[in-house]
């Protein structure tokens, strides 16, 4: 069931399952417990009148003597669409900055130190229909653009660092465009930006017909709050992808992503746990919410009729840590904001005990692939 009939995990084991066996499961599931976070009320009041899910959770780390505990507040942000997609380009954005606006409101109230959108966040995912206009012109400066300022207002606003994702114009080369994530340091200023590195060809996802892969690497930026990156959508398939972010230090990784039930559902919840557990850092997996239907028929190219959506958004957004620990998903049918308080201690504590970073054998696999990528590599098989 891909569709929005079914609300989530976590409810249906809730539901079915006695309070012993819920708890196996659950360690199994999702590791450690995550402690409740307390939130103000104002926060909650404003979440259900805004109609806005917000769920609260808190990773413990050891107490070290000769380091304060590194605690910082992230916000995970997944929305639907306020207006239908065919709603004028002027319309959409500035619905969606209202939105937006709102719901990072409530981040403030709940102590939000850095609060990341998902994937495109201004615009309807409009990339399965191949079309150019009305969608390419959601695309924006990443450094000046209309979104960039508004995120800078409320970074300074709420002193929050801003990951924001979207579609990118790049004037300075030749117009194009890019599948970007501007990060905005809580003082307002545009810290950088980050570009998705790997570029769907599955399903709907015809992307590449838009942009390229990024060319920026695997950048990480320091924030006042700790040290972080973004790996936009399709890149968390990529072990690598994650490990490069993880090699230039990041202690979050954000995935904001834009994915549906049919496609990727079983695939959510292990891939950026698996990522935080891999590389000892913490994740955060962000997806949008429901169902974006376009004014032409599009195809598939795999036998199916031409159809006017994409699938379902299945939401479902969390946070994993290093030591395999996650937070419930938020639901699978409704906007909200999950917050999630870090210690980044955690990352260290965890590298002690497991080593992963002194075990890999970074070195043997930069010489092996190297020698991979070659025209002429042969395969290291052996045979009779
Ligand atoms: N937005 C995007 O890259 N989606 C691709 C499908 C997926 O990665 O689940």
């Amino acid at each position: 069931m891909a569709e929005p009939e079914w609300e989530s995990l976590e409810q249906c084991l809730e539901k079915h399952l006695p309070p012993a066996e819920l708890r196996e499961v659950k360690r199994l599931l999702y590791g450690k417990e995550t402690r409740k976070l307390d939130l103000p009320s104002g926060a909650l009041e404003s979440a259900a009148k805004g109609d806005f899910e917000l769920q609260g959770y808190a990773f413990e780390a050891a107490e070290e003597q000769l380091r304060a505990p590194r605690v910082v507040r992230v916000g995970l942000v997944q929305n639907r669409l306020p207006l239908p997609a065919d709603t004028p380009v002027a319309k959409q954005v500035s619905a969606l900055h209202r939105r937006i606006e709102s719901i990072v409101e409530v981040a403030a109230m709940c102590g939000v130190n850095i609060v990341c959108f998902q994937e495109a966040w201004t615009m309807p995912f409009a990339f399965c229909t191949r079309e150019k206009l009305p969608w390419t012109e959601f695309a924006e400066s990443a450094e000046d653009g209309p979104t960039t300022r508004f995120c800078q207002k409320l970074a300074k606003k709420h002193n929050m660092v801003v990951v924001s994702p979207m579609l990118e114009r790049d004037a300075a080369h030749g117009d194009v465009l890019w599948n970007t994530a501007v990060v905005i340091s809580n003082s307002g200023a545009v810290l950088g930006k980050s570009r998705k590195n790997h570029i769907p060809r599955v399903g709907d996802f015809n992307e590449s017909t838009y942009y390229m892969e990024g060319n920026l690497g695997h950048p990480v930026f320091h924030t006042q709050f700790g040290s972080i990156a973004v790996n936009i959508c399709y890149g968390r398939h990529h072990p690598l992808n994650w490990l490069l972010y993880s090699v230039n230090g990041a202690d979050i990784i954000f995935n904001p992503s834009a994915t549906i039930g049919a496609l990727s559902e079983s695939m959510w919840p292990i891939e950026a746990r698996n990522a935080a557990i891999a590389n000892h850092c913490f994740t955060c997996a962000i997806n949008r919410v429901g169902k974006e239907y376009f004014p032409n028929e599009f195809t598939s190219g795999d036998g199916r009729k031409a159809h006017k959506d994409f699938g379902y958004f299945y939401g479902s957004s969390y946070v994993a840590a290093p030591d395999s620990s996650r937070t419930p998903g938020l639901s699978r049918t409704r906007d909200g904001l999950l917050v999630a308080e870090l210690n980044l201690n955690l990352c260290r504590q965890v590298n002690d005990v497991w080593n992963f970073k002194m075990t890999g054998r970074y070195d043997m696999y930069a010489r092996e692939l190297a020698e991979a990528v070659k025209p002429d590599y042969r395969p290291h098989v052996v045979r009779e």
